[in-house]
């Protein structure tokens, strides 16, 4: 069993509406607590952001607007002047019909007019759940809502991929209930949510009983990182390889020097004479040699291989079927995945492909859904773990589990960035990290070095940079392990 199957919810596991509805299911009973908690955390969360003001609550008639009643009702208690706009009343029985009936306070009609007069609208039209357009009237509505918070999601947002049902509010703040959802990360969801919080409502832990985590906010407690030892020596740290490419040394370079910055033991760069000749003198701590691939593939120790950086269409031909034939660990990027332009089966054995969203469409067609179900969707089909590059980056692995990246900076949107994160997953699979979690590790190591390296340099920065913060970030993700130990 994988660390993060263990892990079931830890605070950083994401939470689907369809698993929301298995727990809701199990807590039948607790429900109406569970709204009450829910509602009077958000009003908690509206009094500590905003000071006191003219409120609308707009509700839905499912249990987001259930909640959307308690927040007016708490608010009104503390003395604001609330009211609440319902769009549909909830139905008869339901457990939002009881929270209605328990708001007595002033009632407006669902119309931009009264949006325009508040100062402040709580969206409880809909949840994360909602798997239709925003109706017309709602969308209006939003359009006039001059500051808005959202509770669960805003209005029209798909809690798994955050795409978004038609033009959904604008939140300053969105307040997520027990855990955050997959689409709080994702864009263009993100960017409409504002700030978002995760409230405990009180849960119980049984709630969780039979539920298994598949999707989790990528941090340092989903990936156990290999710790250094006394006994360590070079092999023991892991060997990456790489195929030099004799026309882009370039990239070769940045994915080499970032493997031995963020802990392999060695690097090993094959190439032509002509490229070697190169290699030798801009790779100093680097074995370089001549060898073919398949006499590389016959040294046991180098079973790690980074393919595709700076290698052209012949390059990766002469060098990826032998590895693969060899069953080596690949990571492909760049001129590997160029290759395979439109037959992902030429990739199979793969261990981790890493492409932007150009590079994805180019070996796997367009995206018809979202970009995080075609990830997963490639990812179980290939048998490789996909590391879709994005501010947003998913890695996905074949058996279903997805983490999502938020920990990065736009700084990172620079020539050699992809290569440097290449050589982090090689280093990390070379140490003995299975696929996945070094994928996830080596894209959060990545995004701490882009800011580390941002933050000392003003903000823009080159691969050079980051490569030089690698071992800090590396050092960052451990302390924070440790802490999370510790907890
Ligand atoms: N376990 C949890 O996490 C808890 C969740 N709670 C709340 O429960 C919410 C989820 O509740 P629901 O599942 O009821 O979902 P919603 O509150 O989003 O309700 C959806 C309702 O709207 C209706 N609807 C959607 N589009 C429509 C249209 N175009 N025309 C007419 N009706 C339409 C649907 O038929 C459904 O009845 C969460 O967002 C959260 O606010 C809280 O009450 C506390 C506990
Ligand atoms: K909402």
């Amino acid at each position: 069993m994988s660390h993060s199957e263990r892990m079931s919810f830890e605070t950083n596991a994401l939470l689907t509406p369809h698993e929301t509805l298995q727990m809701d299911a199990h807590m039948s009973s607790s429900l109406e607590f569970l709204m009450e908690n829910a509602g009077a955390m958000v009003a908690r969360l509206i009094r500590q952001h905003f000071k006191s003001c003219r409120v609308l609550v707009a509700c839905g008639p499912g249990n987001n607007g259930g909640d959307g009643y308690v927040v007016a009702r708490y608010l009104q208690g503390w003395g604001w002047p609330v009211s609440v706009a319902p769009w549909k009343k909830p139905q008869h029985g339901s457990l939002a019909a009881r929270a209605a009936q328990e708001w007595t306070g002033p009632i407006v009609a669902f119309e931009a007019a009264e949006a325009m007069r508040a100062e402040l609208v709580v969206d409880a039209v809909f949840g994360a759940g909602l798997s239709r357009p925003l109706p017309e009237d709602v969308v209006h509505f939003f359009q006039h809502v001059p500051r808005c918070v959202a509770i669960d999601v805003p209005s029209g947002v798909d809690g798994v991929t955050g795409a978004c049902w038609g033009e959904v509010p604008q939140a300053l703040l969105t307040v997520a209930l027990v855990r955050k959802r997959p689409g709080h990360l994702l864009e263009p969801a993100t960017g409409r949510c504002g700030q978002v919080v995760c409230v405990d409502i009180g849960m119980p832990e049984e709630a969780f009983s039979g539920l298994k985590a598949r999707y989790w906010e990528n941090t340092p407690s989903l990936w156990p990182l290999p710790l250094q030892y006394e006994q360590d020596h070079k092999y023991t740290r892991g060997v990456v390889s790489l195929y030099g490419g004799a026309h882009m040394p370039g990239a070769a370079r940045f994915a080499s020097d970032s493997a031995r910055h963020t802990g392999a033991g060695l690097v090993c760069v094959s190439s032509s004479e002509e490229g070697a000749a190169l290699y030798r003198t801009v790779l100093p701590g680097c074995v370089v040699d001549q060898k073919t691939p398949y006499d590389s593939v016959k040294d046991q120790r180098r079973r790690v291989w980074v393919c595709g950086p700076g290698l052209t269409f012949k390059e990766v031909e002469s060098v990826l079927p032998t590895l693969l034939e060899a069953q080596c660990h690949v990571i492909a990027d760049a001129g590997a995945l160029a290759w395979a332009d439109g037959l992902p089966e030429k990739l199979r054995g793969v261990k981790v492909m890493t492409p932007h969203l150009g590079e994805f469409v180019r070996v796997f067609g367009p995206v018809r859904t979202s970009r995080l179900e075609a990830a997963q969707q490639a990812s179980k089909e290939t048998g490789s773990v996909i590391v879709l590059k994005g501010a947003d980056t998913v890695i996905a692995a074949p058996d279903g589990r997805t983490a999502i990246n938020r920990h990065a900076t736009p700084a990172l949107a620079t020539a050699g960035s992809g290569d440097v994160l290449s050589g982090i997953i090689a280093a990390l699979c070379a140490s003995g990290m299975p696929a996945w979690e070094a994928s996830c590790a080596a894209v959060w190591i990545h995004g701490e070095a882009g800011r580390q390296a941002a933050q000392a340099k003003g903000g823009w920065i080159v691969a050079e940079d980051l490569i030089t913060f690698l071992g800090k970030a590396r050092h960052a993700a451990e302390k924070s392990q440790k802490l999370s130990i510790n907890r």
